[in-house]
């Protein structure tokens, strides 16, 4: 097959990962740098351009998009789905996971263990917010943060109300959660693959942390999961439309609670956490599901 994988940068582990599991199971592939394809929009036939030449010919795209390019990433994944190339991710189900209010919605409308969440624009709600997730102590996040960073443990509602207070001041979206203490601060990355999770690790923070990134000095270990993590793990992959997705779960003393949903997980951590060849997996997966407009959604929704 040929195949092509948008990313902005060939060098990350990711990136060089998939190109050597390709290439070791007799694809062509080439990395192409989403920022660099352009678009052609007119009403007989769409196309995507990368420096001059037309790209038409491809079986398959594996998008590798970062949360700063989203919108630009999700209109050239769009443009492949038109031409009826296979996306292994599919712009909607991108669309979907990246937008953290609308992935709760999602979750919650298909009943998925989540921690309780709540958000609003008008500043008066500030203590409704807090009410309504259970009371001090609540998490507070940025909608836009990554890698821990907009992630705040408030301990007392006085706390929280500062936290809410100060993000409103910047503008900043954000939404209040109940913190699960008996998480210890760490979770589960579940690594899905179609219906199966192929592999997992659990991440534990650094002492007096609760973010249980790998940023912010967290460790990550092999463990084991219960067939209710793993078919949450798959349900919330579903839900969300993703063949390949990074479900971080937390647990709970009333079960699995997905805090979110990746759409382009890291391979680095997981593969090296299980030893698992993840990207191997992935390959096989595109070999077995790709297809001419074998796309769910075909850029449509
Ligand atoms: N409600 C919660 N209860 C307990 N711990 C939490 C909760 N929310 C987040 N955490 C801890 O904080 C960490 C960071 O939170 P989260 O994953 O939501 O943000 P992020 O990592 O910055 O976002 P992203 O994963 O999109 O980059 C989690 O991995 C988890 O260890
Ligand atoms: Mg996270
Ligand atoms: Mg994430």
């Amino acid at each position: 097959m040929k195949i092509a994988i948008l990313s902005r940068n060939r060098r990350l582990y990711s990136t060089r990962r998939l190109v050597e599991a390709c290439t070791e199971r007799g694809h062509e592939v080439r990395v192409l740098d989403t920022l660099k394809c352009y678009m052609e929009l007119s009403s007989h036939e769409p196309v995507v351009w990368y420096k001059g030449e037309k790209l038409e010919d491809f079986d398959a795209i594996i998008p590798r998009i970062g949360a700063s390019i989203t919108p630009y990433g999700l209109a050239v994944i769009r443009q492949f789905e038109m031409l009826g190339t296979y996306s292994l991710t599919e712009s909607v189900a991108l669309g979907r996971s990246r937008d953290k209010l609308r992935a709760l919605q999602l979750l919650s409308r298909k009943n998925v263990g989540m921690p309780i969440s709540s958000f609003a624009h008008d500043v008066h709600n500030t203590k409704e917010l807090i009410k309504l997730v259970g009371g001090a102590p609540v998490v507070v996040k940025l909608l836009e943060g990554t890698q821990g960073r907009g992630v705040v443990l408030a301990e007392t509602a006085k706390a929280a109300e500062s936290v809410i207070d100060a993000f409103r001041e910047l503008k900043a979206d954000f939404l209040v959660q109940e913190f699960i203490k008996e998480a210890g601060g760490a979770d589960v990355r579940c690594l899905v693959i179609g219906k199966k999770v192929v592999a997992a690790m659990q991440r534990t923070a650094a002492s007096g942390e609760f973010r249980s990134n790998l940023h912010r000095g967290g460790t990550a270990e092999l463990t084991r999961l219960t067939p209710a993590e793993r078919a949450t793990a798959v349900k919330a992959a579903q839900i969300m439309g993703l063949n390949v997705a990074g479900v971080d779960i937390l647990r709970s003393s009333r079960g699995p609670l997905v805090m979110e949903v990746n759409s382009s997980p890291g391979l680095e951590g997981i593969e090296t956490a299980s030893k698992k060849n993840v990207a191997a997996e992935i390959v096989k997966f595109i070999e077995e599901n790709a297809g001419p407009n074998k796309n769910k959604t075909r850029g449509t929704g």
